[in-house]
């Protein structure tokens, strides 16, 4: 029995299919083919998979495990499947209802989109106005298509609800006309209207009108519609007295810009705008995405495999469409008619840069790359085959690797520590220049990233004294464009480089604080793309920043000149620099109105981002040695000297000695007594900066909300850094992760408990509980004062209702939600005759915040466990009290909360409140 007839046999027993479920698809077993046929079950495996592998069939990843095809499954569902495995046939199934799956860019560019369009189109009653912008071709029409489909799936339109186009620019020249088509017109109301006509908002009634091109509708236009959205009426051109009615939703689409005037009066009307990218905005991810999709639909087509030479797929990954995804579309249907006119029958479709038109074939030649290289290959069942594809797939995997072999002679001591790092970089630049980079990203976001980085270059020079060389920024910039054309993550032994990290950092700490700071800085300032480092990226980095810097500056002892004066310190610095003729020290000035706290953190910063093993020498014009002493001595590796009474001579004298790396405490006893000046020295007592851990189970935003939370109501010169950490790898690797080296951990706080041994744990409930202020002793009592844990507690209490409502309601105005459950809550508790305390407050502001979320986008889950009738009859009193102070809630959002909900509510009371009867 060959591979073909397996999926024939799969075919026939998919035939009589009329639900899809385990049960319906027992024949699509490994056990029961095996059974039908006779064959062993590992024969029949064998040739399932390869027939999975090559894309004809589908897995679904039950026990057994069920292979279905894929063609079959595609047709009955009418809808093409997102992947090829799943988990259940429920997933399988919900796959198809939710449009959006299938849609380039639904988890990433456009999501942002989606989800405003979804609530557009629920919002209850009738759903609400909503402005699509965007370039041409951006696929504002596809969406709107695709929000319709989503509409009438779930049954906010009927099946039959009619959806119309109008392009406003077609009837620009003629409001009139445009009037009469939209409002529809009376007989006899202009010339050659010689029948009443309906217009488009009738048409539309119970379905959708999406207005195109709407920045070129006349204002008196703009005023009917306006009406018309806000009463749900409007006139016909030439009728004074009827109104007519329609209820329609309406969807519009611009690719002005909205400073546009008119659109500004517009947008004050329409509650919800989204824009859709350009192409080029969604980077090279999603555009070589679409050169797949748009292949595969001409594969389909032709009924033909489609092969592409890489030199054009690479020409269109890094082609400049302005038409966007439009023009890309048109553009490879072009190709492929070309290619099929000059091939003809052949068996495959092979399409190459010949294919182009002329204007674009001269551009693509003067890139080419003569190095024969695999097509890539697309079949009409849509199965991919590109080598580059791969080859970039492995390609951080080949180099981690290579990192790890030089690690381990390293830890072996086969090799010392300069060497390590020599190796190391050698290797991450030979395989570097491996890679044919000339497509891993578009141009103008190459553009876009060659002035971000010389802009975070220039910050951490002007901010931190950070000199980044030119050589260090070209490998940056390769380095961050191949991070951006990672297409997955790789999970070779992360452990280890967490390892090598931690002994990069025992030898260099400026450097790898250097590079937090660079990474920092860029994920602040970028506006590029989503780029995720795991701890292999951070050893690379570790090794860049290292590599040239070390070769261009001799190991040697740190100065730093210290002057009251707005800018003595500075200037002296940069003489005595001129004059010896490289960089020595660095000023820090002293302005009468800057305390000496603030100047203390700003030598703290710059000493813990450059090397101070070999010693730091501080030449001040005044005292402040036992405060330096204090406020160095944790931080610096090697010796400090601190020589006092500075002057041009005495800093040229120790900036020469400097230079021609003399021993340290020698600088300091001679310098000082031949200058008439005292110095002290001292060894410091390195200690590790304590942090708190911020980590939320939902997600990175509310972490970084919290931490900001908590940074405002931190003590201004606190130690305590606050460091972001991701929940499921916090709960993954416990203590095993770089921020416990780095940092003395004091504590976790978020909202669930990620299980970390021997660490204290609070969460975000208990801080606002009424013991707020001993749970947060627990974490603090060591570093802060009572006043000032006391001072955090009361900040974080007053803060933290209404940031969280801002960071979770993403339609309705928080503020207005706020005052209304307030209102509720006073009424609750005149009722009631009852005090809530802070902590049942909070919980209040956020449940019910996120239950009229959960019912306007209706998600709403059903309490299942509520027996309702036992409910109503033990708590009525609680029931219409409740109701009662939702009443108004409801009339404005347009809800109805059940009593599943109101149960929830009782929950939350009388969790909260000992002795609470009602
Ligand atoms: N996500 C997508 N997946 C597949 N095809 C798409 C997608 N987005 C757009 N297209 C295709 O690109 C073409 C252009 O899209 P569309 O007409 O929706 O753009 P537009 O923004 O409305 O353009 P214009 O402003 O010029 O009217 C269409 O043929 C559409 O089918």
């Amino acid at each position: 029995m060959t591979k073909v007839n397996y999926l024939l046999l799969l075919e026939q027993g998919f035939e009589s299919v009329e639900e899809l479920n385990e049960d319906s698809c027992i024949f699509a077993t490994t056990h029961y083919i095996s059974e039908q046929t006779g064959k062993k079950t590992n024969i029949v495996n064998h040739h399932l998979n390869n027939l999975f592998k090559e894309g004809e069939l589908i897995k679904i990843n039950t026990k057994p495990v069920y292979y279905l095809p894929k063609q079959l499954v595609t047709d009955f569902l009418n809808q093409d499947l997102s992947k090829s495995i799943y988990e259940s046939f429920e997933e399988l199934i919900s796959d198809k209802a939710d449009v959006f799956n299938q849609l380039i860019g639904n988890q990433s560019s456009l999501n942002h989109v989606i989800k405003q369009g979804k609530i557009a189109l629920s919002y209850p009653p009738k759903g609400m106005p909503f402005l699509l912008t965007g370039p041409t071709g951006s696929g504002k029409t596809y969406l709107v298509k695709r929000f319709y489909d989503y509409a009438i799936q779930t049954h906010l339109l009927e099946e039959t609800a009619p959806l119309i186009t109008f392009n406003c620019a077609e009837y620009a020249d003629n409001p009139e006309l445009l009037s009469s088509k939209l409002f529809g017109h009376k007989k006899g109301s202009f010339t050659g209207a010689d029948v009443d006509s309906k217009g488009l908002l009738a048409l539309a009634d119970k379905g959708v009108l999406f207005i195109d091109e709407v920045h070129r509708l006349t204002p008196e236009n703009q005023e009917k519609l306006f009406y018309f959205i806000d009463e749900g009426k409007y006139k016909p051109v030439g009728e004074n007295e009827i109104w007519s009615h329609a209820d329609v939703r309406l969807m519009f689409a611009t690719t002005e810009s909205l400073d546009d005037y008119l659109l500004d009066t517009f947008t004050r009307r329409i509650p919800i705008v989204a824009k859709v990218p350009s192409l080029e905005s969604r980077g090279i991810r999603e555009k070589r995405q679409f050169l797949y999709h748009f292949f595969k639909q001409e594969a389909l087509l032709l009924k033909k495999d489609v092969l592409i030479e890489e030199a054009l797929f690479h020409f269109l990954l890094s082609y400049q469409f302005m038409g966007n995804v439009g023009e890309l579309q048109n553009l490879i249907r072009y190709i492929c008619g070309n290619a099929y006119v000059r091939q003809g029958l052949g068996e495959d479709l092979v399409v190459s840069i010949s294919d182009l038109p002329e204007k674009m074939k001269k551009e693509a030649f003067r890139d080419i790359d003569f190095t024969p290289k695999e097509k890539i290959k697309i079949t009409p069942t849509g199965q991919i085959v590109d080598p580059s594809y791969h080859s970039m797939a492995t390609f951080f995997d080949t180099l981690y690797k290579e990192l790890d072999s030089i690690g381990k002679q390293y830890m072996r001591e086969e090799l010392n520590s300069h060497y390590w790092i020599n190796v190391s970089f050698e290797k991450i630049e030979e395989q570097f220049k491996s890679i044919n980079n000339r497509s891993l990203i578009d141009k103008p976001l190459k553009i876009k990233l060659v002035s971000m980085i010389d802009e975070v270059c220039r910050v951490m020079y002007e901010t931190h004294q950070i000199e980044v060389l030119p050589e260090t920024r070209d490998i940056l910039l390769l380095f961050i464009e191949l991070l951006l054309a990672r297409e997955s993550e790789s999970d070779y032994e992360l452990e280890k480089a967490t390892q090598y990290n931690q002994l990069f950092k025992e030898k260099l700490e400026y450097v790898t604080n250097t590079v937090d700071l660079f990474v920092y800085l860029f994920k602040e300032m970028s506006n590029i793309g989503h780029i995720e480092l795991n701890e292999w990226d951070y050893l690379i980095l570790n090794m860049v920043f290292t590599y040239y810097r070390r070769l261009k500056h001799k190991e040697q002892i740190n100065g730093v000149i210290i002057c009251h004066g707005k800018s003595t310190a500075s200037s002296l610095a940069e003489t005595t620099n001129a004059m010896i003729g490289q960089k020595v020290y660095q000023g820090i000035d002293m302005s009468l109105d800057v305390s000496f706290n603030e100047i203390i953190v700003k030598l703290q910063r710059y000493l813990s981002l450059h090397e101070t093993a070999n010693g730091t020498i501080i030449l001040i014009d005044i005292g402040h040695t036992k405060d330096l002493k204090e406020a160095l001595e944790h931080r610096v590796d090697g010796s400090i000297v601190i020589i006092n009474n500075v002057s041009t001579q005495l800093a040229l004298d120790v900036g020469f000695r400097i230079v021609n790396n003399e021993h340290i405490e020698m600088i300091g006893k001679e310098s000082s007594s031949q200058h008439y000046s005292t110095y002290s020295m001292f060894q410091p007592d390195k200690k590790k900066v304590p942090a708190l851990i911020i980590s939320c189970q939902s997600g990175m935003g509310t972490a970084k909300k919290l931490q900001e939370v908590i940074a405002e109501n931190l003590p201004k010169n606190t130690p305590i850094q606050l460091v972001l950490s991701d929940y499921a790898h916090l709960k993954k690797m416990k203590t095993n992760t770089t921020m416990f080296n780095r940092y003395e951990i004091i504590g976790i706080l978020g909202t669930a408990n990620p299980q970390v041994e021997n660490v204290k744990y609070i969460g975000i409930d208990d801080i606002v509980s009424e013991e707020g202020y001993k749970y947060l002793s627990t974490i603090f009592e060591s570093y802060l004062s009572p006043h000032d844990i006391q001072h955090l507690n009361n900040g974080v209490m007053k803060t933290l209702s209404l940031e969280n409502l801002v960071t979770m309601l993403s339609i309705l105005n928080p503020e207005k939600t706020i005052e209304l459950i307030s209102e509720m809550i006073d009424y609750w508790e005149q009722a009631f005759d009852i005090k809530i305390p802070n902590n049942l407050k909070t919980a209040l502001y956020i449940h019910i915040s996120c239950m009229i979320e959960r019912v306007i986008t209706r998600e709403y889950v059903q309490n299942t466990l509520l027996d309702e009738a036992d409910f109503t009859k033990e708590h009525p009193y609680f029931i219409d009290v409740i109701k009662q102070g939702l009443e108004k809630f409801e009339s404005v959002y347009h809800v109805s909360v059940d009593l599943g909900e109101i149960s929830y509510l009782h929950q939350l009371f009388q969790a909260n409140l000992i002795g609470f009867t009602f």
